[in-house]
C-alpha cells in the first residue's frame, strides 16, 4: 500500500482522537505519549525476536505428552507473551511486578491508594511505570474516545433485558468492528509493517467506549436511570462507577481501580487471552477479537465464576442458614462435590497456590470491610473448602482463586447483580487482550494453526512405533 494510504487510514483516526482530546485536554501538551513510546520500541523488539529465534528456534522445548493432547493442552509450551507471567507458586507477575508492588509502584488518583488501571496497560505494553502526566493523559485520551455509536447504543437497547449482560457486552464489542481503524486500513492494503498503528487506535478506542457499554447494559437490565457524561477530568475507573451510578462511594471508585487492575492479564494460555490471540492472528480486528475472548470469558470455569461464587453462597445461607458452623458448611461443600458438581472460585488451571489476586481484594476487604457477614462467610468457606477438595483427592490445586473473592467486595457496595459481575472482569481483561494484540501485530505475529490428530491416529503412531 502507499504510505499516503496508510496515513489516511491510520491517521485519520488518530486525527479525530486528537481533535476531540484537544477539547478535554488541558495539561498533557509535553508528555510523551504511549503510542510515541511504543513506536520507539517496537524496532528493538523485533530484533530481540529475530535474535532469539536466530539462537534457539531449532532447539527442543521439551516432551509433548500424549495425556496434553487429551488434556487441554495443560502446561504445553505454545505462546509468547510478554505482558504477564504466571508461576505456579507465586502467581502472576506483570512485566516482572508482582501484584503488591504494582500497587505500591503504578500512579494513584488524587487521594487514592489503589494503582489506575492506565498505568497497569502503559505498564503492559512498555514494561515502564509511567508518570502522572503520562497516566492523566491517557485518561483524558479514554475519555476523549468514550461515546458509543448511536447504532451500538440502539442494539444495547433492544436487547431483552432477559439475555445476559455478558452476551449483550460480546454483541456491543462485536459491532464496534463497524468502525475499526485496522479494518479499514487493511481494506485500504496497509502494509504489515504498519499493522499495529490502527490496531493500537482500535485498542485505544475498545478500552475507552468499555465503561459506557458496562454502564448502560447495568441501567438497562436492572433500571437505574440516564447514563451520566463521562467526566473528562476523572479517571477510568470514576468514570466506570459514574456510569454504574456508584461513584459516590469513594471506596467503590477505589475498588474499581484495583479490581480492574488486578484482573487484566493472566499470562497468554487462559481462555479469554488465548482466545483473543487467536482470533486476531487471523487479523480480525481488535473489536472482533476481543469480542470471542468476552465468549470464553462468559463460561462458568472462567471469567463467570465470579458470578457462581455469590450465587453458590447465598444457595449455602439459604439453606444451612446465616453464622452457620463450621460443619454445617463442610457438609454442604461435600454436597457440592457429591452432586458433581465443581465449588467456584476454587482451583485453578495452572496456580498451586492461594491466588494473589484473592489476597489482594481480601486485604481489600480487611481494610473497607472487616465486619462485613458475608465476607466473614467467605474468609470461613478459604479455611474449609481446601480440606475438602484435599481429602476428595482430584482437584490438583484446592485454593481459591480470583473469582472466590470478588462478589463479597462487589455486593458490599450494593452491587448485588450478580449477572452482572463478569461484565466487569471483562472490562478489565480488554487491557490484557489489546496490549497483546497491539504487540503480536508489532512483532508480525503469524496465523495461528496448530495440528489437530485422531484417537486412531496417535494408537497407529504408537503402534508402529511398537512393531
Ligand atoms: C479467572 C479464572 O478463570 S479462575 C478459574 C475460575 N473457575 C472456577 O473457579 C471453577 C471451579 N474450578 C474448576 O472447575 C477447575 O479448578 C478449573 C476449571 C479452574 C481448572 O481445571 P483443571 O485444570 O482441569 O483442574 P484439575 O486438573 O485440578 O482438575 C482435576 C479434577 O478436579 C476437579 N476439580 C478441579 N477444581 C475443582 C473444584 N473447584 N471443585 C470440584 N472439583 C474440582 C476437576 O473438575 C477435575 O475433575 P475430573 O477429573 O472429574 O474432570
Ligand atoms: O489463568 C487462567 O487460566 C484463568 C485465570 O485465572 C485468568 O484468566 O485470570
Amino acid at each position: 500500500m502507499s504510505s499516503a494510504a496508510l496515513r489516511s487510514a491510520v491517521q485519520q483516526s488518530r486525527r479525530s482522537a486528537l481533535a476531540r482530546s484537544a477539547r478535554f485536554a488541558s495539561t498533557s501538551a509535553k508528555a510523551q505519549t504511549l503510542k510515541e513510546r511504543l513506536a520507539e520500541l517496537i524496532p528493538a523488539e523485533i530484533e530481540n525476536v529475530k535474535a532469539t529465534r536466530a539462537e534457539h528456534g531449532k532447539k527442543s522445548f521439551g516432551p509433548v505428552l500424549v495425556d496434553q493432547l487429551y488434556g487441554g493442552m495443560r502446561g504445553l509450551p505454545a505462546l509468547i507473551w510478554d505482558g504477564s507471567v504466571l508461576d505456579a507458586d507465586e502467581g502472576i507477575r506483570f512485566r516482572g511486578k508482582s501484584i503488591p508492588e504494582i500497587q505500591q509502584a503504578l500512579p494513584k488518583a488524587p487521594g487514592g491508594s489503589e494503582p489506575l488501571p492506565e498505568g497497569l496497560f502503559w505498564l503492559l505494553l512498555t514494561g515502564e511505570i509511567p508518570t502522572q502526566e503520562q497516566v492523566t493523559a491517557l485518561s483524558k485520551d479514554w475519555a476523549a474516545r468514550s461515546s458509543l455509536p448511536s447504532f451500538v447504543e440502539e442494539i444495547l437497547d433492544r436487547c431483552p433485558p432477559t439475555l445476559h449482560p455478558m452476551s449483550q457486552f460480546s454483541l456491543a464489542v462485536t459491532a464496534l468492528n463497524h468502525d475499526s481503524a485496522f479494518a479499514k486500513a487493511y481494506q485500504q492494503g496497509i502494509s504489515k509493517k504498519e499493522y499495529w498503528q490502527p490496531t493500537f487506535e482500535d485498542a485505544m478506542d475498545l478500552i475507552a467506549k468499555l465503561p459506557n457499554i458496562a454502564g448502560r447494559i447495568y441501567r438497562n437490565v436492572y433500571g437505574g436511570g440516564k447514563l451520566p457524561a463521562i467526566d473528562a477530568d476523572k479517571d477510568y475507573s470514576y468514570n466506570l462507577a459514574n456510569l454504574l451510578g456508584f461513584a459516590d462511594k469513594p471506596d467503590f471508585v477505589e475498588l474499581m481501580r484495583l479490581y480492574i487492575t488486578i484482573h487484566s492479564d493472566h499470562e497468554g494460555g487462559n481462555v479469554s487471552a488465548h482466545t483473543g490471540k487467536l482470533v486476531g492472528s487471523a487479523l480480525s480486528d481488535p473489536f472482533l477479537a476481543f469480542g470471542a475472548s468476552l465468549n470464553g470469558l462468559a463460561g462458568p470455569l472462567h471469567g463467570l465464576a465470579n458470578q457462581e461464587v455469590l450465587i453458590w453462597l447465598r444457595k449455602m445461607q439459604s439453606k444451612i442458614g446465616e453464622n452457620a458452623s463450621d460443619d454445617a458448611v463442610r457438609e454442604y461443600v461435600w454436597s457440592t462435590l457429591k452432586a458433581g458438581q465443581v465449588v467456584p472460585g476454587y482451583g485453578h488451571a495452572v496456580l498451586r497456590k492461594t491466588d494473589p489476586r484473592y489476597m489482594a481484594q481480601r486485604e481489600f476487604a480487611l481494610k473497607h470491610l472487616p465486619e462485613n457477614p458475608l465476607f466473614k462467610l467467605v474468609n470461613q468457606v478459604y479455611n474449609i473448602v481446601p480440606g475438602v477438595l484435599l481429602e476428595a483427592g482430584k482437584a490438583k490445586n484446592p485454593w481459591p482463586n480470583v473469582d472466590a473473592h470478588s462478589g463479597v467486595l462487589l455486593t458490599h457496595y450494593g452491587l448485588n447483580q450478580m449477572n452482572f459481575y463478569t461484565v466487569l472482569f471483562g472490562v478489565s481483561r480488554a487491557f490484557g487482550v489489546a496490549s497483546q494484540l497491539i504487540w503480536d501485530r508489532a512483532l508480525g505475529a503469524p496465523l495461528e494453526r496448530p495440528k489437530s490428530y485422531s484417537t486412531e491416529a496417535i494408537k497407529k503412531i504408537f503402534k508402529d512405533k511398537t512393531a
